[in-house]
């Protein structure tokens, strides 16, 4: 697979690790304005960093496109002749949809919206896919790049809007969990450094629960709450604090928002 990626800022670099760290490519070009990002990966076998997007593209079978989506459609423009009709287009621009690429590219190109996270930079990302109906018959390429670098679901192009809350805004919501976590554990007594392990760990086995035993959170809750014990006491006090009721309404506020982005 010769692969592309157009903007390795935030996102795009942490792509690039992912596949790089799986050697998935028989190529890969990654392209920006400004390369610091990806300087890391220049003595990589089969990488070339370059700020030129034209060599990129058509160098590569699969181009990612890893753009804030005030920069996009610029782009797309700008390398749009030289998309053909066997080249599998992506793109990460949260908001941007797929009629607004076809508008750039033509509407028979393959396009495939896809929406990772952060955590795809260690593999770990929960990334959903949306095609176009020519790409219809690349998504299984698709889900064969973006599996190996976490877990992929394939969703109808309407819902990609809820998945980059959930799923990409999703890492900023659970990293303040954590960090809220840390706060308490420090007034405590506990070093910073050890309440943020303390906090860590417990996360990362309160999510490792929930997918090795298949079993409903309340479930999970059930079996830590003492009866008139220390954790149903915590909990409840969170609960009408209204814990869960304002990361809902987190939610629909980031929701909101991205769906006003999508309109501009
Ligand atoms: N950060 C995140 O967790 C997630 C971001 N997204 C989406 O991914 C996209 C990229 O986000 P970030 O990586 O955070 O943005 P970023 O600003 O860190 O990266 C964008 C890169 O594009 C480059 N760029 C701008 N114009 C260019 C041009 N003409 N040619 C080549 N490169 C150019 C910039 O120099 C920059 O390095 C956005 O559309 C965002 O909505 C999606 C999921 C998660
Ligand atoms: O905050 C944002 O708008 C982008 C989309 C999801 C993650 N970052």
């Amino acid at each position: 697979m010769r692969i592309a990626i157009i903007g390795t800022g935030n996102l795009g670099s942490s792509i690039a690790k992912g596949l790089i760290a799986n050697k998935s490519f028989t190529s890969l070009y990654l392209s920006d304005k400004n390369t610091s990002a990806v300087k890391a990966f220049e003595n990589e076998n089969y990488v070339t960093i370059t700020n030129d997007n034209v060599l990129a593209v058509e160098s590569s079978d699969i181009v990612i496109f890893a753009l804030q989506p005030r920069h996009i459609d610029k782009v797309l423009e700008s390398v749009s002749s030289l998309i053909t009709s066997s080249h599998v287009v992506m793109s990460v621009a949260a908001g941007f949809e797929i009629s607004k690429i076809e508008n750039s590219i033509g509407s028979d190109k393959n396009i495939i919206r896809v929406m990772p996270n952060t955590a795809i930079s260690i593999g770990k990302s929960m990334t959903c896919l949306a095609a176009n109906d020519k790409a219809q018959d690349k998504i299984e390429l698709a889900k064969d790049i973006f599996n190996q670098l976490g877990t992929t679901m394939v969703i109808p192009e309407e819902q990609i809007q809820a998945a980059t809350v959930i799923c990409a805004s999703g890492i900023a919501f659970w990293m303040r969990l954590v960090r809220a976590t840390t706060q308490g554990a420090i007034q405590l007594g506990f070093e910073a450094h050890e309440a943020h392990e303390l906090a860590l760990q417990t996360c990362y086995g309160a999510a490792s629960l929930l997918k090795e035993s298949g079993r409903h959170p309340e479930e999970e809750i059930d079996r830590v709450t003492t009866p008139s014990g220390c954790t149903i006491e915590g909990l409840n006090e969170m609960e009408h604090q209204g814990l869960s009721s304002s990361l809902i309404k987190g939610i629909n506020a980031s929701f909101e928002k991205i769906n006003q982005l999508k309109k501009n």
